[in-house]
């Protein structure tokens, strides 16, 4: 290690004079290295007492803290002083570094997250599988929303009414049939269905339901749901349905009769649903103010069903 060249040959530099004879002055010049010089025999010099122990030791102690002192500041200057020399880098660096390892740790998290949503999708997807396969149920289509296990389902999954859950046991449906298992859910995620299932399977509650969930009781002149049906009989029986399965909650359902269709006042009518067979409904759109022009500004937004029920 190269010595730092002393207070006293800076001064003393280029001259000449006896080092031997003037050795007490040069001593008296030199910082760090004490004099050789005999030991004085001042009382000073004698061994320290206790109070001068004491004395020393907080002095140490002094200088121990200012040094701790010096270098926290230090460290907050290289932290967070954007403003001198060096420091701006070292406060920069600092910066970044924090900032790469909340980044780094963020996206870990983010990681983990996108893992346990495709393990949860892959789990749901396996458990739909296993319902269809119980149940015989055929899809086609992206991404099929899984059958309900229960009617219960359609309160922890979708939200339903209690009302409606409600009618359903006191119409004495325990559970649901399988197309009521797959179209319900399908229905309710606003896809659109077109099913297929035997006679008698419980075809008009598969799209009944959703439809009275998702529809609110509304005013006059105000048609929602338009439920098409092939035959006069038929449209009977889902007006007679829908209305037991609406019961508890304010729904205009209308069968649209001859009657209606020739001479109905729809605009001042209190119609949520309206259950017509096709030729009815068209006659009234063309004859009665069920208007087509009307309604395309003020209903086409409403018309959020329209359920063509097939017997075939
Ligand atoms: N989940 C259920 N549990 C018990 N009975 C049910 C259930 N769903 C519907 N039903 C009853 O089954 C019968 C037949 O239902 P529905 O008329 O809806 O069948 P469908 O498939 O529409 O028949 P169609 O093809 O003749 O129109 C009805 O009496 C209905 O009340």
């Amino acid at each position: 290690m190269e010595e730092k060249p002393s207070l006293s040959s800076a001064l003393f530099a280029g001259t000449r004079f006896d080092r031997k004879r003037f050795a007490g002055d040069i001593a008296r010049f030199r910082t760090g290295a004490q004099p050789a010089a005999p030991a004085p025999t001042t009382p000073d010099a004698a061994p320290p007492g206790p109070e001068k122990k004491r004395k020393r030791k907080s002095k140490a102690n002094a200088k121990k803290n200012s040094k701790k002192k010096k270098k926290r500041a230090d460290g907050a200057a290289s932290a967070s002083d954007a403003v001198e020399g060096f420091s701006v880098f070292k406060g920069a660096e600092a910066k970044e570094a924090a900032e790469e390892s909340v980044e780094v740790e963020v996206r870990e998290d983010e990681d983990s997250a996108v893992v346990r949503r495709r393990k949860e999708a892959e789990r749901e997807i396996e458990r739909a599988a296993i319902l269809r396969k119980r149940y015989d149920i055929h899809i086609s289509g992206h991404n099929v929303p899984a059958p309900l296990e229960s009617f219960e389902e359609l309160v922890s999954r979708y939200d339903c009414d209690s009302y409606l859950v409600g009618n359903l046991s006191k119409l004495g449906f325990q559970e649901p049939t399988p197309i009521q298992r797959q179209a319900i859910s399908i229905l309710l995620s606003g896809r659109e269905c077109f099913a297929c299932a035997p006679t008698g399977s419980g075809k008009t509650l598969a799209f009944l339901l959703p439809m009275l969930m998702k529809i609110k009781p509304g005013s006059k002149g105000c048609v929602k749901a338009v439920i098409l049906c092939p035959t006069r009989e038929l449209a009977a029986q889902t007006t007679r349905e829908c209305k037991k399965l609406a019961k508890g909650r304010k729904f205009g359902v209308k069968l649209m009769t001859k009657d209606l269709s020739q001479d109905g006042n729809f605009k001042d009518m209190h119609c949520d649903i309206l259950v017509s067979t096709p030729l009815r409904l068209d006659h009234a759109i063309r004859k009665r103010d069920l208007d087509l022009r009307w309604s395309t500004l003020c209903w086409m937004n409403l018309i959020n069903f329209l359920s063509l029920d097939s017997s075939k």
